[in-house]
């Protein structure tokens, strides 16, 4: 069983927006039709300047992006050429049927002399998060990157909200661009479902997603569900609060969560935040960030949030953030309060040496994410986790750049540093509570690894909860919030 593939035409054809239904409407959703382009292929190719280098975006896993101007230059717009037909159709069918500021939507698709489908959407012309959290030598401050948090949760919120429901599959930082008017939009529909979880198309769609954002629970099709996607989103709120990447090499733990996990569980929450700008002026905005992305990465998906949960929240953290003066009015008295952009500006870059200091030591390489995705024609499991042994496969496709096989067997874990190739094993934990461990090959295992320790204490906020003394009143309210909708 392979990728969804539609016809694209008559996925378009039948495509009719005001039946994008929702179980409750989020204000994002353009309520007009909209109108989706065949262009012509040599109309792309003038657009484009036949594909020239000079108007090369960036390429992914499954192919290229290029510029292109049509319409005389009225229309600014990314073609997508790629190698993955069916990740084309695939997107083609989803964008088609849903429309929002927070997406990067479809403008139209095209086919070229031998029948590959190319994607046309929406330009982003400030780059990608990756980008910004990754290459670019200045930082953001603490309000572009929960704005940026804010409006990819909204983005998620919305898929989830649809009638079928959408489930992404592939959230990460390279997924999300930013926009002419420096917001966060989140694009890459290639992995995406479209349906109920119970659907017979998802739950013969083999598990497929990005290393290092990888929902570990998600190891068969029947394990898919919208809190998946709520994991990844955990794992990219990780990596905006710390500017660490999903997964690098550089640092030991090379994953993100699980660096991050028993520094949130200890609640040293400032331990987190990118070192290079130092923690929010507001502490409560801190311990905020960090709880509701330890929630997101809970190894037990039920007990993660759903999305619109974590849209209130950061709502409520972007409030604090663009008005500190209001919030920190009584702890500032007699110290003299500041603007916000002078707020953000204390928190700009510091100098090198002292991020560097700041830094962990152990350095040992660096790796980009992979991605993983549906193979074609791989036996998968009948069974449920709690029934996975030696036999029970997952398929992997090609890795990013790599152009290598990932195992298609058996998967390798590694949980503790434990190297061992081997099938799929189960291990009790303090708990009680029984988790598959999956056994990846040392070389590609990152994307796998979870924290032990957060799966042996079963959940952060039982921690947080110890030390009530430590905590303001008002976050003791917001866990408990928090939990109680999330029972253990
Ligand atoms: N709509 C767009 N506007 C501007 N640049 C884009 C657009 N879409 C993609 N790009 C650029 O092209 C690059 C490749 O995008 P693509 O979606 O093919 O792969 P990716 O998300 O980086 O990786 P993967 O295929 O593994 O998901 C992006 O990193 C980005 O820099």
């Amino acid at each position: 069983m392979g990728y969804l593939s539609c016809n694209a035409d008559s996925s378009i054809a039948t495509c009719d927006p005001y039946n994008w239904e929702l179980h409750r409407k989020p204000k994002t959703i353009h309520k007009k039709p909209f109108k989706i382009t065949h262009f012509s292929y040599s109309d792309l190719e003038t657009a484009t300047n036949s594909f020239s280098p000079t108007n090369f975006l960036g390429k992914g896993s499954h192919g290229s992006v290029f510029k292109a101007s049509l319409h005389d230059g009225h229309l600014i717009a990314a073609v997508k050429k790629t190698t993955a037909p069916a990740t084309v159709d695939n997107e083609i069918e989803i964008l088609s049927r849903v429309r929002s500021p927070r997406l990067v939507n479809l403008l139209g698709f095209s086919s070229d002399s031998v029948g590959r489908k190319v994607i046309v959407v929406e330009y982003m012309p400030n780059g990608s998060l990756y980008e910004i959290l990754h290459t670019n030598s200045k930082p953001p401050a603490w309000l572009t990157r929960v704005r940026f948090a804010l409006q990819v949760a909204k983005a998620v919120q919305l898929l989830h909200l649809s009638n079928p429901p959408v489930i992404h599959r592939d959230i990460k930082s390279s997924n999300v661009l930013i926009d002419g008017e420096n917001n966060a939009r989140l694009g890459d529909f290639g992995l995406a479902l479209r349906g109920h979880v119970e659907d017979v198309k998802i739950k013969c769609t083999p598990p497929a997603g990005t290393m290092g954002y990888l929902d570990p629970g998600y190891l068969a099709p029947g394990d898919l569900s919208a809190k998946s996607d709520v994991f990844s989103f955990g794992i990219l709120l990780l990596e905006i609060i710390s500017g660490r990447k999903a997964i690098d090499m550089k640092y030991s733990p090379p994953s993100v969560v699980d660096w991050a996990a028993p520094l949130i569980r200890g609640g040293e929450y400032e331990a987190v935040c990118d070192v290079r700008i130092g923690p929010p002026e507001d502490a409560v905005v801190m311990r905020r960030l960090a709880v509701v992305a330890a929630r997101c990465v809970r190894s037990t998906a039920e007990k993660r949030p759903e999305m619109a949960e974590v849209v209130e929240c950061l709502k409520a953290v972007c409030k604090r953030v663009s008005s500190p003066i209001w919030n920190n009015f009584g702890r500032r008295v007699g110290m003299g309060a500041c603007s916000s952009s002078q707020t953000v500006a204390k928190y700009e870059p510091l100098d090198e040496s002292h991020a560097e200091i700041a830094r962990t030591t152990t350095r040992v390489g660096l790796r980009r994410n992979r991605k993983v995705s549906s193979v074609p024609g791989v036996d998968l499991p009948s069974k449920e986790v709690d029934g996975l042994n030696n036999k029970d496969q997952v398929g992997r496709s090609r890795s990013v750049g790599s152009g290598r096989e990932i195992r298609s067997g058996p998967l390798d874990s590694n949980l503790d540093g434990d190297k061992q190739l081997g099938g799929v094993r189960r291990r009790r934990v303090g708990s009680g509570v029984k988790v598959p461990t999956v056994r990846l090959n040392k070389s590609r295992s990152m994307g796998m690894l979870r924290s032990s320790k957060l799966v042996n204490d079963n959940g952060f906020l039982v921690q947080f909860v110890k030390n009530p003394n430590r905590k303001e009143k008002e976050d003791a309210k917001l866990l408990v919030n928090l939990e109680k909708r999330s029972p253990e």
